[in-house]
């Protein structure tokens, strides 16, 4: 949200009526107040054309959503087409660059199309795994940064959700919003004696997602057919559409939200150094939020924090083990940790306060257990344990080339150990032992010997992404993301934070503590396993044990496992007469739209014959286009050969 801040204090409330005022004469000077102050409102900066959804239609706003996307859609095929960068040629660079210009175009259309595409953007900016980082960098910094709505509006609204005039429930109602962002805005109140903010939806927000997500839909739908790599792997676009819409439709349900709230105040209730404002029922509708005021300090905001006197080493632990608790021991988790959704108060030596209940992620109880057992398999450098985590959590696909998948999973606990045992190592401040592990190798041989093995992981990252071994369900990726921003936070609080340095030891608490669950857990693993995947991951393991190879040969035989071999020839091989089958497509579309322009131009009908030979040309085109590729491929094959 932009615009404002809790901790703005209460300094220009509006009375709108007294509780006591003898009704009717008050209301109406209370109304007139109410009028002035909406006239005087800063926040009457008109939006885009969405936020007038009322005076225009459908129609027109589809076309500007299908003129964008054809726009951008447009713009990316130009940037991997040759021919497109002219003279300069195609560099990595040059279309690096290119990407970046593209996704700053983007962003700033995505926030002209107003709150669904802001959102959906938002939601993109987690979605690594489908999205090139220039885009992810472009997407994380999309802001919410849309005029607010008029007070008229949100008074209207108030009115609406709570089916009585605003003046009889509310006795002071602030209509400067506190803070503003493209679903709702936050407004200062008082009821009952109590101070408390109500959260105001805009208006026409689920009209304006129906006809918004309809075309959407349709788009993911291009998209899962035309795109080469959705093939139900990582870029099923109909269901990331389908995670993407579900989401925001439960972000507008303020109801909801207030029942997130309520479940995570309960799961925290005994944890003193966490605060969550009450959701005051009485005075909440599915477009309305009543809460508890709770001021506090935005967590980013360092100078203040320290002025208030806490420790912000402290603070950035206890982010990160409040996160660790959500995500291990509730399965509940904040899916939107930003800086503005966590305040801190001085209260208890720095409390977290937290704001925003709308997207929240849940994680249920098996793939808890996953995940508890990924950690295990990290602190026993097990790789794997963390194979088989993965695969019991439906992130890793059995079948792939595993050999790249388990030489990867090596090489990133291997890093991760040496970092952690460097960071202990500093930490002890064992001089004799630093110099010893900085001595080890030179700094040159250390780079080489580090390019050496990117090389390696490279390959095979390369070769686990051909085989899409990966899912991320929208889960993971709010957990990834959430990781990163918390990071974030926790660097601005403390420099020399690091997040492995908490979640490491707390994690192995966690299975400490969860020892004989722990068991249990191995044991339903190694059952499973047994059945399943443990002769699969064997077969890479080392030598096999006869059990296994049967448990492989049945599994064969079943059609549960597939042999697959590599023929890196045959592939190219097979990419050319890919090539040559398009270019013969093309030519043959050119040639019959030219027949048919003929056809036209004999019978005089000018813009058809037109038409056509435009097509023709366009064809024509592309079997130059093609031609050219196939000549590459051929020039780069006859390479391969004489090497
Ligand atoms: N109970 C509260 N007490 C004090 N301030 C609050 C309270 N709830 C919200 N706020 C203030 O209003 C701001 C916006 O609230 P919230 O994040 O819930 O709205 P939002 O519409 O979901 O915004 P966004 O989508 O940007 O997170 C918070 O950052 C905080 O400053």
């Amino acid at each position: 949200m932009q615009g404002g801040c809790a901790d703005s204090g209460v300094g220009h409330v509006h009375r709108l009526a007294e509780q006591d005022a003898a009704a009717t004469s008050g209301r109406e000077a209370a109304e007139e107040d109410l009028s002035k102050s909406t006239a005087r409102s800063p926040y009457q900066a008109p939006g885009g054309r969405w936020s007038n959804f009322r005076t225009y239609s459908v129609w027109q706003r589809t076309f500007m959503i299908w003129g964008f996307a054809i726009k951008f859609f447009f713009k990316l095929w130009l940037v991997g087409r040759k021919f497109s960068y002219g003279k300069a040629g195609m560099t990595e660079a040059r279309v690096s660059e290119r990407r970046r210009n593209l996704a700053a175009w983007l962003r700033e259309g995505l926030i002209k199309l107003g709150p669904t595409f802001i959102k959906i953007g938002q939601q993109f900016s987690t979605r690594v795994d489908v999205l090139s980082p220039e885009f992810v960098k472009e997407l994380e910094m999309l802001q919410d940064n849309v005029p607010a709505f008029s007070s008229e509006a949100a008074v209207a609204t108030v009115e609406r959700g709570l089916g009585k005039p605003i003046l009889e429930v509310f006795q002071e109602f602030q209509l400067e919003p506190i803070a503003a962002a493209s679903l709702g805005q936050v407004h200062l109140a008082r009821v009952d004696g109590e101070r408390v903010v109500v959260k105001v939806q805009r208006p026409y927000l689920k009209e304006i997602f129906d006809v918004d997500l309809k075309n959407i839909r349709v788009l993911a739908q291009i998209l899962q057919a035309v795109d080469p790599k959705s093939d139900g792997a990582a870029r099923d676009w109909v269901a990331i559409y389908d995670e993407c819409s579900r989401i925001l439709y439960q972000e507008i349900d303020y109801e909801l939200e207030g029942k997130n709230a309520d479940r995570f105040r309960v799961n925290f209730q005994n944890t003193p150094w966490i605060k969550v404002p009450k959701v005051l029922w009485k005075y909440t509708a599915q477009q309305v939020l009543t809460m508890e005021y709770a001021p506090g300090v935005k967590i980013n905001r360092t100078a203040e924090i320290e002025r208030m006197g806490v420790d912000r080493k402290e603070l950035a632990r206890r982010t990160v083990e409040c996160y660790l608790q959500q995500l291990l021991t509730y399965g509940f988790f904040h899916a939107d940790p930003h800086p503005g959704n966590i305040a801190v108060d001085a209260e208890g030596g720095g409390r977290l306060i937290y704001y925003d209940f709308g997207m929240m992620g849940t994680i249920p109880g098996d793939v808890r257990a996953g995940l508890l057992e990924l950690f295990y398999g990290v602190y026993q450098k097990d790789p794997d344990r963390c194979i088989e985590a993965l695969i019991s959590m439906g992130v890793l696909v059995p079948g792939g080339d595993r050999v790249a998948v388990r030489r990867t999973a090596v090489f990133f606990l291997k890093s991760f150990e040496e970092r952690l045992q460097q960071q202990k190592e500093e930490a002890k401040n064992n001089p004799e032992y630093g110099a010893t592990f900085k001595n080890q190798l030179s700094k040159d041989e250390k780079k080489v010997r580090r390019k050496q093995i990117l090389a390696n992981i490279g390959e095979d990252l390369l070769v686990a992404s051909a085989d899409k071994p990966f899912r991320f369900p929208a889960t993971f990726t709010f957990v990834v993301r959430s990781f990163t921003v918390l990071d974030g936070i926790g660097k601005g609080l403390d420099p020399r934070f690091d997040i492995s340095e908490i979640a490491a030891p707390y994690a192995r608490s966690l299975i400490l503590e969860a020892k004989p669950q722990f068991a249990k857990l191995q044991q339903d693993f190694n059952k499973r396993l047994a059945t399943q995947n443990r002769a699969v991951v064997n077969l890479f393991r080392g030598p096999n044990m006869i059990e296994d190879v049967a448990v492989t040969m049945r599994r064969l035989e079943d059609g549960d496992l597939k042999l697959r071999v590599r023929a890196l020839d045959a592939e190219r091989a097979l990419t050319r007469v890919l090539a040559n089958q398009n270019m013969m497509s093309s030519m043959l579309l050119a040639g019959t739209m030219m027949n048919i322009g003929t056809l036209f131009s004999v019978s005089a009908m000018a813009s058809a014959a037109t038409a056509s030979f435009v097509g023709a040309s366009v064809f024509g085109f592309f079997s130059l286009v093609n031609f050219l590729k196939v000549k590459n491929l051929e020039k780069k094959e006859a390479q391969l050969l004489g090497a």
